[in-house]
């Protein structure tokens, strides 16, 4: 394919990423991934070029664009190299007309960017969260150790005490070490996440939002796979994925407990009160996570972000009634916006006196209100609000 093939290719998927974003509809991995497999013609250089004008222009636009030409027109603005590819030559995209609209740059819709300025993330904070993410891997404690592992290529050691980065597309997941459960893909954020949790072996330890079980396995690592570490969540397709990542892990302590919602403490009633630790990571707005997800930023509208406080201080309050007197709890959520992390807590704390919130001191991040911050400049990693809540 000609490159300006390519760019009518990539605004042809983009259009569809638009219409999803507007629409509730797929992710717009699945969806690039789909637009690719379909055009049989293109050969590999060809899909990762695609790929990379689709997440360049989806980077470009702050609020959601009127259509994927209107994306691309908006990369082509800040980058020469594709406005020329706007020159009417075969299989590309229409010349430029003067009076064509262009999307708007920006970091986020305006009202998002401003709640990420009113919660300390403006200038080049904010940029960093539409870099490309690295690869980071967690030397599985369960089978190997970061300090003596050896890996088809060498990877940076990070803050988190078992975390490597490699260059992203380093093909981790086909190395013997992944198959052999000694390494696993996790960003060093939420491996820091984890580290805050201090789960010991022996403990019994609940991973309240378990999802597929990313941050449950490296709990049972830190428990040497000792003690009783539950996995529960409300999705079912989820938690359904646990079982596998865990077997190759060597996870043999955790359990799943499928939830129901609204009534989720009936399943977990036995270990009412019972808790040593309850991890709460809950679902949220995902600002921090745009350097994987760039289109999720124009999924957002202002009332999503009361509605995920609403569901996180429930789950605060679920996690409350888990743990055990003198137990504690380690509040994450994957959000650099204060209504989901600082303030949150703070309201959660202010109606359950029993709970106080404990320093939390990481290798890296700073301190954030009752908590702490981790975010691409600061830390290098996802942006994440962890809090580690003691109880009297
Ligand atoms: C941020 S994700 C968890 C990611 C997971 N811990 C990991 O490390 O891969 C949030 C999870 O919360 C779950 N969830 C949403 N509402 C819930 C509820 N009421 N009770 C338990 N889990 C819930 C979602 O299904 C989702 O899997």
């Amino acid at each position: 394919m000609t490159p300006r093939a390519r760019v009518q290719a990539a605004i042809e998927i983009l259009d569809l990423v638009v219409q999803a974003a507007r629409t509730g509809g797929a992710s717009a991995d699945r969806i690039v991934a789909e637009g690719l497999k379909a055009r049989r013609y293109a050969g590999s250089k060809d899909r990762r070029a695609i790929r990379e004008y689709i997440y360049a222009a989806i980077r470009a636009c702050g609020p959601v664009p009127q259509s994927g030409r209107a994306a691309m027109l908006r990369l082509a603005q800040i980058d020469p190299d594709v406005a020329v590819l706007f020159d009417g030559g075969g299989y590309g995209p229409a010349p430029i007309a003067a009076d064509e609209s262009v999307a708007e740059g920006g970091i986020a819709p305006a009202w998002l960017e401003r709640a990420l300025a009113d919660s300390g993330v403006a200038g080049d904070d904010a940029l960093a969260l539409l870099g490309r993410a690295p690869l980071d891997v967690r030397v599985n404690a369960l089978n190997a150790s970061r300090d003596t592992i050896e890996l088809p290529e060498t990877g940076e050691p990070l803050a988190a005490t078992a975390g490597l980065r490699f260059a992203p597309g380093t093909p981790v997941e086909r190395w013997d070490a992944f198959a052999n459960g000694e390494i696993e893909v996790q960003d060093g954020g939420s491996q820091l996440a984890c580290m805050a949790l201090g789960a010991k072996p022996g403990e019994t330890v609940i991973d309240l939002c378990a999802g597929a079980g990313g941050k449950t396995i490296a709990l049972a690592a830190a428990m040497a796979n000792e003690g009783t570490l539950i996995a529960s969540d409300t999705n079912r397709d989820r938690l359904s994925r646990l079982a596998p990542r865990a077997e190759r892990a060597g996870a043999s302590i955790a359990q799943t407990v499928l939830l129901d919602p609204g009534r989720e403490l009936a399943a977990l009633d036995r270990w009412r009160g019972k808790a040593d630790a309850v991890l709460v990571d809950a679902p949220c707005s995902g600002t921090g996570t745009w350097r994987r997800n760039p289109e999720t930023r124009w999924r957002l509208s202002e009332s999503d972000i009361a509605k995920f406080a609403a569901v996180q201080l429930r789950l605060l309050e679920i996690a409350g009634e888990l743990v055990r007197p003198g137990g504690r709890i380690g509040y994450i959520t994957c959000s650099l916006l204060d209504a989901e992390g600082a303030e949150l807590v703070e309201k959660f704390l202010a109606r359950n006196p029993r709970f106080f919130a404990e320093e939390v001191t990481l290798p890296a991040g700073v301190a954030r209100g009752p908590g702490w911050r981790l975010s691409p400049t600061i830390s290098g990693t996802d942006g994440f609000f962890i809090a580690r809540l003691g109880t009297l």
